[in-house]
């Protein structure tokens, strides 16, 4: 109010309404949108002149009423005392009360004096102090003022006329304005402000509600508005309109015509309870006397922001203070959330948080409810990139929910598959019914042994022996798995041979998890004995419960020593069942075909004596994927060997993340079948593409749901797959990275276990310059798949396979790919080659040779190119690409970056001298303002 004076002053001043003083300025021919708005000079003299009458004496403060007003809070000698609560703090609760001032009459103070409830609002007192000034003004306690705790307890009652005396506008006509307002309470005047504000005449304070106090001050009734807060608030200090006084709902008659308040919304709206507020037009003093504070007879206001819409203004008051439940809560959490360099992030309060291999950070978020960003942030800090999409390492999602209080749960790819079907309503592995519903089902059996020692010349033996008479000279098909049928004990009873021999399948298999053999037959050549491998086909059918029947091999050969084998297998836990133990040994000649027949009975019998081989036939089919492949013409074909249930043409299949219709079944010996029960191998035509062997295979109501299956197992395996590859770059490894150091990845694929592993420390162990380093990235035992092609390529490494080869498409892949896929079969060989390789990779020996010194003076973001680090060359020159080390407060904080971008105004260059600023970007993130960045150059030294 510095200077110019408001409508409402000069309404004031002139002892009527605003709402006149705004109709005679419109009159006038002068725009003034509202009772607060300010008034030029020439255009209050003209107003002066239009209300002679009411200018009387106060016409001569009038101009100066601002300046006035302005000092007013302090000279006023009641103000001095007010002053203290006119402070601002108090002023907010208090001026509510304090607009009593104006309504004197109405809501009486006595009512507060009563009220000396320590709570009593003190603004009111405040408020008014001014006004009474004088000297009781203070005690006095505002009546039902809202009683604010922190009210000092003299408040004075809201209704004083006080601020007349204060108002530097107010004469004594003011004063004596009859009707004073009752204390609009609630609404109240505003304290502080309100206490000084010239207006003191006109409903003076603004109700927060957001009506606009003004001019509706006179009115009589009640005010609406003020009475709105006041109730529900408590806040004000005035004296509650008598409810029984006021009208329960305005009759149109009572309401003041409408006017449109310049550009408001909604104009008084008297209809409105507390509508009164259109405060342009609220009835001066003599105005149009609202229904008492509309409506409501207790004072409609709910709190602020209800009085809000009824003033067309939106949000009415500011809703300070009031903080809706959640947001409490919001933070009440966030006050006790774990904060990771500055990130604040939920606490987990140790929650279990279930997620699958290879979960993103935004899997992650997804189920604690937080915004990725704040976790890729959070890991940031914990020294780790990742984007909120990638795949993450299990590592780094225990990490990062043990800052947060987490527990995570990686579930395991069996266990997430058991429960991608549990979403489905089905199970895999176990059949349906009671016992009375199971049937017997021929033994599946794998062949392992030793190298040369005759597996694949048995199964040959064994298929032939068998298509015997029946199929004389029928053609068989290696459709990798085949039945038998042999005589025991009079019965003819059935085997199904799985006819990859070799751990490769088998370990795959059941490394899917797919128990998909009951019977071992280790086969070990008499004339050679146990070998390595001999004992690692043994290792893993124990490891895998599965019974082993040993073939002594070659016993036509010369030398053979059938004795001698089964000494030796008595050392790995085999005793023969002439030795008192419990397990087959029988003398074969695959070449030969000699005992074939023995054999077969032998595993029979070993079925019979050790498992219970049994099976459902009647339910929807489930088996295992033992082979794949593509087939030219037939598409995509899936050997299977039916588990439990039979499988019919027709039938909606998935097998891993294939799906489709069984269109097709052949057998072994290239006949069409209708249908396939329990163990029985078959080629499957109809998926959609080609599952992996060891993949199980289920026969699912409808396609639909076959589909949807295998899309969500492709999407995990593409996650599962996508973390196995992600390579961690912690901030330290970055540094590495970028140093260039030579580095060999290798991907160790072995026909077993302890091959791979002697591999590994074997390679390991080659002594090389320590600025090539050797990492094996992955290791396994089983054929090299494509995922072990994908890894590599995504690596850059090379993949070592040892007695096995690639499988499927992986071959293909790898030329694809660009990637290296060397075999072998000698330890040595393959040792001695990674080792030449190693040293190949010696690199030359750079040294550093300084460039230039740039200081980092300023920091802007780019959405394009990330952080632009605003430079001035303090030294030499710098140049793009250039290695760099960024110092900061003389540190090293990294020692290999590069400088990717330079520029010089808008132009990229490739140099900057020293004495010009320049904007580069960085390879590396946390660049400060005042770091420098040491550019150098590496240059070449020839090795000695
Ligand atoms: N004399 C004789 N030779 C046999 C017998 N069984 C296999 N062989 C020979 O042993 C060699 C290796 O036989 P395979 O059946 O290829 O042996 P494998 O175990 O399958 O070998 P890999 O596939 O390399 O693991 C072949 O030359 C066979 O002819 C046998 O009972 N008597």
């Amino acid at each position: 109010m510095a200077g110019k004076p408001r409508v409402h002053e000069i309404a004031k001043e002139l002892n009527v309404t605003s709402k006149e003083v705004l109709a005679k300025l419109r009159e006038q021919g002068e725009f003034v949108k509202s009772a607060s708005s300010t008034l030029e000079v020439p255009v209050v003299r003209r107003l002066r002149e239009a209300f002679p009458e009411s200018s009387g004496g106060a016409s001569a403060s009038a101009d100066k009423a601002p300046a006035k007003s302005a000092k007013s809070d302090g000279p006023k000698p009641g103000a001095k005392k007010a002053a203290p609560k006119a402070t601002p703090s108090a002023a907010t609760p208090g001026p509510k009360p304090s607009s009593a001032k104006p309504v004197p009459a109405a809501k009486p103070g006595p009512a507060p004096a009563e009220k000396p409830s320590p709570a009593s609002t003190p603004k009111p007192a405040a408020a008014k102090p001014a006004a009474e000034a004088t000297a009781d003004a203070a005690p006095k306690p505002s009546s039902e003022a809202a009683p604010k705790p922190g009210a000092r307890p003299g408040p004075k009652p809201g209704p004083k006329v006080p601020r007349v005396g204060n108002n530097p506008f107010s004469t004594g006509g003011q004063s004596a304005r009859p009707a004073p307002r009752p204390a609009p309470g609630p609404g109240g005047p505003r304290p502080g402000p309100g206490g000084q504000r010239p207006a003191a005449g006109q409903g003076g304070p603004r109700p927060q509600g957001g009506a606009r106090p003004g001019q509706g001050g006179p009115r009589p009734g009640a005010r609406p508005q003020g009475d709105r807060r006041p109730q529900g608030g408590g806040q004000g200090g005035g004296p509650r309109p008598n409810p029984a006084m006021m009208p329960a709902h305005p009759s149109p008659g009572q309401m003041p015509e409408r006017v449109k308040p310049a550009g408001r919304g909604r104009p008084g709206g008297g209809g409105r309870p507390g509508g009164g507020g259109g405060g342009f037009r609220g009835g001066g003093p003599g105005g149009p006397a609202r229904p008492g504070g509309g409506g409501r007879p207790g004072g409609g206001g709910r709190g602020r922001g209800g009085a809000a819409g009824a003033f067309g203004r939106p949000g009415g008051a500011p809703r300070r203070g009031r903080k809706s439940k959640r947001q409490k809560r919001q933070e009440y959490d966030s006050m006790r959330a774990p904060e990771v360099g500055g990130v604040r992030l939920p606490n987990g309060n140790g929650q279990t948080v279930r997620l699958a291999q290879g979960a993103s950070l935004a899997d992650f978020a997804d189920k604690i409810d937080v915004n990725p960003a704040q976790l890729v942030q959070a890991l940031f800090n914990l020294g780790e990139m990742a984007t909120a999409t990638q795949s993450v390492s299990e590592e780094t999602l225990q990490l990062l929910g043990e800052e947060m209080g987490f527990k995570i749960q990686v579930v395991s790819p069996e266990d997430e598959d058991r429960e991608l079907l549990e979403s489905f309503d089905l199970t895999y592995g176990e059949d349906d019914g009671g016992d009375e519903e199971l049937e017997k089902r021929p033994a599946v059996v794998t062949v392992m042994g030793h190298v040369d020692h005759g597996k694949t010349r048995l199964l040959d033996s064994i298929r032939r022996a068998n298509v015997g008479d029946a199929e004389a000279g029928g053609i068989t098909q290696h459709i990798g798995a085949y039945q038998v049928t042999t005589p025991v004990n009079d019965e003819d009873r059935t085997i199904t041979f799985i006819d990859t021999p070799g751990h490769e399948a088998f370990t795959a298999m059941r490394a899917r998890g797919a128990k998909s053999t009951d019977i071992a037959i280790i086969v070990v050549a008499a004339d050679d004995g146990v070998m390595p491998q001999t004992v690692e086909a043994i290792n893993h059918a124990q490891a895998a419960d599965v019974p082993i029947v040993v073939a002594v091999n070659k016993i036509d050969k010369e030398g053979a020593d059938p004795a001698k084998i089964r000494g030796q297998m008595t050392e790995y836990g085999l005793i023969p069942e002439e030795y008192g133990g419990e397990t087959m040994f029988v003398d074969i000649s695959a070449r030969n075909g000699e005992n074939i027949d023995k054999l077969l009975e032998a595993v029979v019998l070993t079925a019979d004596a050790t498992l219970e081989l049994y099976a459902n036939p009647e339910m929807d089919a489930q088996g295992v994927a033992i082979e794949a492949h593509l087939d030219r013409g037939r598409g995509p074909v899936a050997t299977v060997i039916i588990q439990r249930g039979t499988l019919r043409v027709g039938d909606s299949i998935v097998a891993g993340d294939a799906y489709g219709r069984v269109r097709r079944m052949v057998d072994e010996h290239g006949q069409d079948v209708k249908e396939a029960g329990p163990s029985r191998p078959v080629q499957v035509i109809g998926l959609t593409s080609v599952s992996g062997a060891g993949d199980t295979l289920m026969v699912v109501d409808e396609d639909r749901i076959a589909r949807q299956i295998a899309d969500r197992r492709n999407a995990l395996k593409r996650n599962a797959q996508a973390a196995r590859k992600r390579k961690r770059i912690s901030l330290e490894d970055l540094d590495s990275v970028l140093k260039e150091t030579s580095q060999l990845n290798l991907i160790l694929k072995g026909d077993n276990a302890g091959t791979v592993e002697a591999l590994e420390e074997s390679l390991l162990g080659i002594e090389i310059d320590d600025e090539v380093e050797l990492r094996v990235v992955d290791r396994g035992v089983g054929a090299v798949t494509e995922t072990n092609v994908d890894l590599a390529a995504a690596s850059d490494a090379i993949i070592i396979g040892f007695n096995v080869r690639a499988e499927g498409k992986a071959t293909e892949r790898a030329n694809r790919e660009g990637v290296e896929i060397r075999y072998y079969s000698v330890i040595y060989q393959a040792i001695d080659e990674v080792e030449s390789a190693l040293k190949g990779m010696l690199k030359p020996i750079y040294e550093e040779s300084e460039l230039g010194k740039a200081e980092i003076r300023q920091l802007f973001k780019s959405s394009a190119v990330g952080t632009i680090a605003g430079c001035m060359i303090t030294e030499g020159r710098v140049r793009r690409h250039a290695k760099a080390r960024l110092v900061r407060d003389g540190n090293v904080v990294s020692d290999s970056i590069e400088i990717k971008t330079l520029r010089r105004e808008k132009d990229d260059v490739t140099e900057v001298r020293e004495g010009f600023e320049c904007g580069l970007t960085v390879s590396y993130p946390d660049i400060q303002v005042g770091d420098f960045i040491e550019a150098y150059e590496l240059v070449e030294k020839p090795r000695d």
